[in-house]
């Protein structure tokens, strides 16, 4: 699909769908691969908005750590297919968020190469200590 080359966001080569994780009981979606992609080849990019100073975001799976803070109090929203990967631990994810948080942007990269239809994941940064992913994290690590 053609993009505008001065678009600060890209998700065509990405979909969404019921996710390869779900299971009977519990329902979710997940990104998913449109076309292969090499190791090291562009997924997506896209922006990042900024939440509201005060915002909780150990509460909200769906938004990003957007600092190196830690405890981190800087929150955001980012757009395209970004908020729909799902994670695995370090080392299975077969993508990776880069952040430029002076620029409020990022860029999400193959780790390796990824078939068509494959679902993408990439480590949550917050998998470890951010309250709401405390089961997740648990369920991601038992795996391994
Ligand atoms: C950023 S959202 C990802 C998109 C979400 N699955 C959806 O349908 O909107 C994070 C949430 O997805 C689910 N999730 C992410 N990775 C998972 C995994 N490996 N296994 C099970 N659930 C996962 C958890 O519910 C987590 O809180």
């Amino acid at each position: 699909m053609a993009s505008h080359p001065d678009t600060k966001v890209d998700c065509s080569k990405v979909y969404i769908k019921a996710s390869s994780f779900a299971t009977p009981d519990n329902q979710f979606d997940g990104a998913f691969a449109l076309v292969p992609f090499k190791e090291g080849e562009l997924i997506e990019k896209g922006v990042m908005r900024r939440l509201p100073d005060g915002f909780d975001g150990n509460t909200c799976p769906y938004i990003f750590t957007w600092s190196t803070e830690r405890p981190n109090k800087t929150w955001g929203m980012g757009s395209g297919t970004s908020a729909f990967y799902n994670t695995a631990a370090e080392g299975d994810a077969n993508t990776k968020m880069v952040r430029f948080f002076d620029e409020d942007r990022f860029e999400i990269y193959a780790t390796r190469d990824i078939e068509k239809d494959e679902e993408l994941t990439h480590t949550y940064v917050s998998l470890k200590w951010r309250t709401c992913f405390a089961d997740l994290n648990e369920i991601v690590h038992a795996k391994k």
